[in-house]
């Protein structure tokens, strides 16, 4: 049979169960709420890096086609000649004012270069450009495109892409508004690239967050790998009724976390791009990792710190009751009351222990007291025996002796011989030992009565019963055999010579006798031996008694044998 579990284990089971379950479910609850909170956190943050990004580079556009504009204004463009030193001194300040241009120029209403920054392409045509051609019409800002005229002119890229622009054109009229020619400046197209670079660096430094810029057909204009997935088919973006994508990517079978924001248009010409900040999932959600990393330390500590406390609990409950149960234990061992607690640890364990100190009393004084009941009820016991066993032994003596004289009664000789004659009757034989019957009578007896009185008569039979007592042997039984007549049974004799000198005996101490009320009185004496043809004890009396017949009739005061 298995044995239970001790108090203190079963209470460090449920109370360390129920902490840890308790840990689980709140660590799970508060992971998950986190979990929710840290994911919507990093998609916000992704999504404010795109708007972020197309917010600067719409407000960065607009302010250099503000630039062209304005210096296609200049009273020295709408008046003076356009090929002037001073033309090229302003385009050069702003070249240099802003280093996003690589060429500034100016082209004639019919498509020649005046000039230009550094004078590069005077000279040249630039009526077929699409800058030109849009630039006489109004201001223009165009998508970006390879250099063509100065790919051969400017020093290459550093990371040795092909050079590529966005231009920037803006018609200049004169007073009366016919067109004189047109300003047109090419930006490098790594300035915008810097700039959405510079958004997601400096808003989220090693958060592995970066952009990427879609034309107005979704395709990628930046970053260049992208390209190439671009020119194999894949989506890179889906295509959304409200135009606006947030959630999860795969780009190079790597998940991000995107969104997409679109370049509000500032500028006269709406170019359509639009800015999808993304962030690869894994370098997102490393936050939660880490709440998680951090929750699991934390609830295996503090499931720890719980199962402790419960092992502590469950010792603070466990040991007064332990206490208690050795108290007990004291209690039955040495049958007193030993010192109960004096704090016990809670109220519970104060009643049961007063409960028990109480039971403990009540048990040892009942223990007591039935302890001297069995004392008392043993004396009692002890003393009615005693009383029983006097009173058996003065009903065997009433039962077995006469009255008179204090000798076995004629019932007990008559049971004795029986026994004694059943004895020799089977061992006899072979033990060659016999047992023999004397029958004793006063001689003139009425003479003693007559003349002294009964009372006289019964004194002289108490002292002859006593003569006779002291006459014969202690196994030797004497009786009254009826009236003056007395007899003694002789066990185990060797012979007759043997009876006759018992008989011989009795006969000489009551002659010799003073009896003080009667004087000297003398008995004659019937001496028989039993014999094995004997059927019963009758013929052995009968023996006796015809020899004390005979001791009678030859003049009294004699012993006569009588066998058979
Ligand atoms: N005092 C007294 N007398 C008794 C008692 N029992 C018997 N007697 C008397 O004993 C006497 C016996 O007398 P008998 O049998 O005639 O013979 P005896 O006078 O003794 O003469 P012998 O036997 O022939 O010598 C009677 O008188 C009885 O009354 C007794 O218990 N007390």
């Amino acid at each position: 049979m298995r044995l239970p579990l001790s108090l203190r284990g079963q209470l460090s089971l449920v109370l360390g169960t129920l902490a840890l379950a308790i840990l689980a479910l709140v660590g799970g609850y508060l992971g998950t709420l986190a979990t929710d909170e840290l994911y919507a956190a990093q998609k916000a943050a992704v999504r404010a890096t795109a708007q972020s990004a197309a917010e600067l580079l719409a407000t960065e556009l607009r302010d250099r086609e503000r630039e062209i504009e304005l210096l296609s204004l200049a009273p020295h463009l709408v008046d003076g000649p356009l090929d002037s030193a001073r033309v090229r001194g302003s385009l050069d300040r702003r070249a240099e004012l802003h280093g996003e241009f690589a060429w500034l120029g100016i082209a004639d209403a019919g498509g020649q270069v005046v000039q230009a920054t550094s004078g590069m392409l005077v000279g040249r045509s630039v009526a077929q450009r699409e800058w030109f051609v849009a630039g006489r019409e109004r201001t223009y800002v165009g998508d970006v495109h390879e250099a063509k005229l100065l790919a051969t002119l400017l020093p290459a890229q550093p990371n040795g892409e092909p050079t590529r622009f966005i231009d920037f054109a803006a018609p200049v009229r004169d007073a009366e508004g016919r067109l004189r020619g047109v300003v047109g400046a090419h930006a490098h197209w790594r300035w915008i690239t810097g700039l959405v670079e510079g958004v997601t660096r400096r808003q989220h430094p090693d958060s592995g967050i970066d952009a990427l810029i879609l034309d107005r057909q979704g395709r990628v204009l930046y970053p260049k790998a992208l390209k190439a997935e671009q020119v194999a088919g894949a989506a890179v973006l889906p295509r959304l009724a409200n135009g606006r994508f947030e959630g999860e990517l795969v780009f190079d079978g790597r998940t991000y976390l995107a969104a997409e924001a679109a370049l509000q248009a500032r500028t006269s010409a709406e170019l359509g791009w639009r800015i999808v900040a993304r962030q690869p999932l894994d370098e997102a959600l490393r936050p939660v990792r880490d709440l998680r990393r951090e929750l699991v330390l934390l609830g295996a500590l503090a499931a720890a710190a719980l199962t402790l406390a419960a092992l502590l609990l469950a010792r603070r409950i466990s040991r007064p009751v332990e206490h208690l149960a050795r108290i007990a234990e004291r209690v039955e061992a040495e049958r007193r009351i030993p010192d109960f607690p004096a704090k016990p640890a809670a109220q519970e364990l104060g009643r049961l222990s007063d409960a028990m100190r109480s039971m403990a009393r009540s048990l040892l004084s009942t223990e007591q007291e039935l302890q001297q009941a069995n004392t008392t009820l043993e004396s009692q016991v002890q003393q009615r025996t005693a009383e029983l066993q006097a009173a058996n032994a003065a009903l065997e003596h009433l039962a077995t002796r006469d009255p008179l004289t204090g000798l076995h009664n004629r019932r007990s000789l008559d049971a004795r011989l029986a026994e004694a004659q059943a004895l020799a009757h089977r061992y006899g034989r072979q033990s060659g030992r016999v047992h023999g019957l004397i029958l004793i009578d006063v001689d003139h007896f009425k003479r003693i009565n007559d003349h002294f009185g009964h009372p006289a008569g019964d004194a002289v039979l108490r002292q002859l019963a006593q003569l006779l007592q002291g006459s014969v042997r202690v196994t030797d039984t004497a009786a009254r055999f009826g009236g003056e007549e007395f007899a003694v049974l002789l066990p185990e004799l060797a012979g007759a010579p043997e009876a006759v000198m018992a008989a011989e005996k009795v006969r000489t101490a009551v002659e010799q006798a003073s009896f003080p009320e009667v004087g000297s009185i003398t008995v004659s004496i019937g001496v028989s031996l039993a014999s094995p043809e004997d059927a019963d004890v009758r013929p052995l009396i009968d023996r006796a008694d015809a020899a004390l017949y005979e001791a009678k009739r030859g003049g009294r005061n004699a012993v006569v044998l009588r066998t058979l």
